[in-house]
């Protein structure tokens, strides 16, 4: 089966600082991949280099079969993925329907696919209310769920989602969630980085942990869930000690440090009084 995703150790240097290093990625069609690892792990900058926003140091990426680097398959390849960025690469002057009018003639779709896939997608992430804000009018969360709304407009076999959980209230978050249950459950892939342990638990088939840029486990979820939880081994592989966790005695909100200064304060007026 050719697998959706594979990398082969890839690696990215950002001068002579090595985020991601020696990566072998392995995720297969149908599964909903899920990326996960502490602030400054490599997660984004792995997903960047997969989609084809940031070139690898050394190493290779196969998606779907083909080399999105290469100048000949490179197009065709983007062509099949969606992709939603940390930095929602949104156009701001555009309206939610001209933003998506604009990525679906982008991806050669008549505009009578365009107007009835759009109008589902905003209706189910709940965006169909707004239409005549411009997106730099929008909140974070609503920015979010167009670039999702956008990603999944030219049914994508591939989707890879950057921290799409971030700044959405529950209810987007649930809409996301069964959505992307849905979409790989008709046979296609999804690869999504995310802090949200709880969400990974319940819908992701497969993880990767990444810890100072290296890929320290990836396996299946059930695979995982027969040791221990996924919390639990996430903590195992990239949490500190406690003996390392400094314990912050100094933060009591200014008490201790009051009722010290009120001793001292009596002792000073007593000594004054004794004078
Ligand atoms: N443009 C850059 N120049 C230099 N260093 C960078 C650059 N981008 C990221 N880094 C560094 O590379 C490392 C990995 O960053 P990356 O953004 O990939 O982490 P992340 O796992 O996505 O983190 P987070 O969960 O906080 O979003 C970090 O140490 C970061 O400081």
């Amino acid at each position: 089966m050719t697998p959706a995703i594979q990398t082969r150790e890839l690696t990215k240097y950002y001068n002579d600082f090595q985020a991601v290093n020696n990566v072998n990625l392995y995720v297969e069609p149908g599964s909903l991949y899920g990326f996960l690892g502490p602030n400054g792990a490599g997660k984004s900058t792995t997903i960047k280099m997969l989609t084809g926003i940031l070139k690898p140091t050394s190493g290779a990426v196969e998606l779907l079969g083909g080399d999105p680097w290469d100048a000949a398959q490179g197009i065709e390849i983007k062509k099949r993925i969606g992709v939603v960025p940390e930095d929602l690469a949104l156009f701001d002057n555009l309206t939610a329907r001209e933003y998506l009018a604009f990525v679906g003639r982008m991806h050669s779709l008549d505009k009578a696919t365009i107007v009835s896939r759009g109008e589902e997608l905003l209706t189910l992430l709940k965006l169909e209310g707004v239409e005549k804000k411009l997106t730099v009018e929008y909140s974070h969360g609503m920015k979010k769920k167009l670039a999702l709304a956008a990603a999944l407009l030219p049914n994508p076999s591939l989707l890879f989602l950057d921290e799409p959980f971030e700044g959405v209230d529950v209810v987007t978050a649930r809409s996301i969630r069964d959505l992307l249950m849905d979409y790989v459950a008709n046979g296609s892939t999804v690869f999504v980085t995310t802090h949200v342990m709880e969400i990974v638990e319940r819908i992701c088939t497969h993880v990767g942990i990444i810890a100072n840029g290296q890929l320290v486990e990836q396996c299946s979820l059930e695979e995982l869930r027969a040791k221990t939880s996924l919390e639990n081994r996430f903590i195992e592989l990239v949490g500190t000690t406690e003996d390392e966790t400094p314990n912050l005695g100094w933060l009591d909100g200014g008490n201790k440090a009051s009722a010290f200064s009120s001793e001292v304060s009596e002792s000073t007026v007593a000594g004054e009084t004794s004078e």
